[in-house]
């Protein structure tokens, strides 16, 4: 089982992860994208996310949709959070959404 990462090392990890906040409980990150364009994001997201998976929860508000990232198993943030928040940044790039 993977070990939660500590706060030092959270705030270290979101550092390198522009636009993604959190603690050492969870990790977000939101993006103004809803509609279709948002559908087509979050279906890479999560054929990503069944390759390594690890799984998002995906929050779509009125022009926005939220990525929040945990470890459900440890109750709290771990390397494969960390992981797929990069990946999850890597598909936004990508497909030059900006956030
Ligand atoms: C059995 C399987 O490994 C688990 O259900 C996986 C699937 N995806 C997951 N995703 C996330 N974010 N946290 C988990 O603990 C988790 N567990």
């Amino acid at each position: 089982m993977p070990s939660r990462l500590d706060t030092t090392e959270v705030a270290g990890a979101l550092a390198a992860l522009p636009g993604w906040i959190g603690d050492a409980d969870r990790i977000q990150l939101e993006i103004m994208l809803d509609g279709d364009e948002a559908d087509a994001i979050v279906a890479e997201v999560m054929q990503a996310a069944d390759v390594m998976n690890h799984h998002p929860v995906v929050e779509r508000g009125p022009g926005t949709t939220t990525f929040t990232v945990w470890t459900h198993s440890v109750g709290g943030v771990t390397e494969l959070d960390v992981a797929l928040a990069r990946r999850i940044s890597q598909i936004l790039r990508s497909a030059g959404v900006s956030y």
